[in-house]
C-alpha cells in the first residue's frame, strides 16, 4: 500500500541548451506504488526518469529519493535505460556474475526465476533476437532487490502477446513493496496495470490520475490520455 514518500521532484526543469525536456515540474511518489509514466515521444519521459536516477542533474528545482540526492541513493535505484548496450559475447550466467559484483542486493535465485519466466535462452548477447535481449535486460535489472524500479520503454521490441503477461507479473508480483516508475507511449498498456497513471506533454506535468478514480469515473487510461491531449 502506498505509505511514506519514497521519490520526489519539486519544480524541476531540465534543459539541453535551447530545448527543455522537463519544465516545472512536481511530483511524488510514494513507497510500494507502480506508477505508468504516460506521453508522447518527446514529453519528456526519458528525460524525468534519468533525473530520478541521478543520471541528469535538473537546471532548476530538486529531486530526491530517500530524502537524498539521487546520485547518493543509488545503491537502492535499479534503472532500465531505454536502449542500453550489452556486450556481445556476454551470457545470462556472466550477466549474472557482473550484476553480482555492482550490486550487493542482486538475488541470483530470483534471477533464475526471471530467466524462465521470461524465456531467455541461455546464449551469449550476440546470439539472441531484440526482445529476447530486452527480456535479458528486464530479468538482470528485476533480480535486484531496490527500493526504486525504473524502467524507460522496457517492454520495446517484445511482441505484444507476450507484454501483457510481462507486465502484469512485473508489476503484481516482483516488485514485492518497492516503488515502480515504468515509461510507456503505449498508452493502451497501462489499462488495469498501475496504481495510478502520471501524463506528460511537452515536458509538463497534464494530469496524474489514480487508478481507483479512474475506475469510480468509469474511465480508462487511454480515454483520460485521449481527453488531455485534446
Ligand atoms: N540530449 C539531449 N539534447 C537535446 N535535447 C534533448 C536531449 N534529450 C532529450 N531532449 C529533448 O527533450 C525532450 C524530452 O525528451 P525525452 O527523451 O525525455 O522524451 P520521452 O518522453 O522519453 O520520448 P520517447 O518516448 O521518444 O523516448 C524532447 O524534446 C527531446 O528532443
Amino acid at each position: 500500500m502506498a505509505s511514506e514518500v519514497l521519490a520526489r521532484f519539486e519544480g524541476v526543469s531540465k534543459r539541453y541548451g535551447v530545448r527543455e525536456g522537463l519544465h516545472g515540474f512536481s511530483l511524488e511518489l510514494p513507497q510500494g506504488q507502480a506508477v505508468g509514466l504516460l506521453g508522447l515521444n518527446g514529453a519528456g519521459k526519458t528525460t524525468a526518469l534519468k533525473l530520478l536516477a541521478g543520471l541528469l542533474v535538473p537546471t532548476a528545482g530538486r529531486v530526491e529519493v530517500l530524502g537524498q540526492r539521487p546520485r547518493e541513493a543509488r545503491a537502492h535505484i535499479a534503472f532500465l535505460a531505454e536502449s542500453d548496450g550489452l556486450y556481445p559475447w556476454l551470457t545470462p550466467a556472466d550477466g549474472e556474475r557482473m550484476m553480482k559484483g555492482l550490486y550487493p542486493d542482486f538475488r541470483p535465485g530470483r534471477y533464475k526465476e526471471l530467466l524462465a519466466f521470461l524465456e531467455v535462452p541461455a546464449r551469449p548477447i550476440k546470439t539472441l533476437s531484440k526482445g529476447q535481449q530486452g527480456r535479458l535486460r528486464l530479468a538482470l535489472a528485476l533480480a535486484r532487490e531496490a527500493k526504486l524500479y525504473l524502467l524507460d520503454e522496457p517492454l520495446a521490441g517484445i511482441d505484444l502477446i507476450s507484454r501483457d503477461r510481462i507486465l502484469r507479473a512485473l508489476v503484481q508480483e516482483w516488485r514485492a513493496e518497492a516503488t515502480v516508475v515504468l515509461s510507456t507511449h503505449e498508452v493502451a498498456e497501462a489499462e488495469g496495470i498501475f496504481d495510478r497513471a502520471v501524463f506528460l506533454k511537452e515536458g509538463k506535468l497534464i494530469l496524474d490520475a489514480q487508478a481507483e478514480d479512474l475506475r469510480s469515473q468509469g474511465k480508462s487510461v487511454v480515454d483520460m490520455f485521449k481527453e488531455v491531449l485534446a
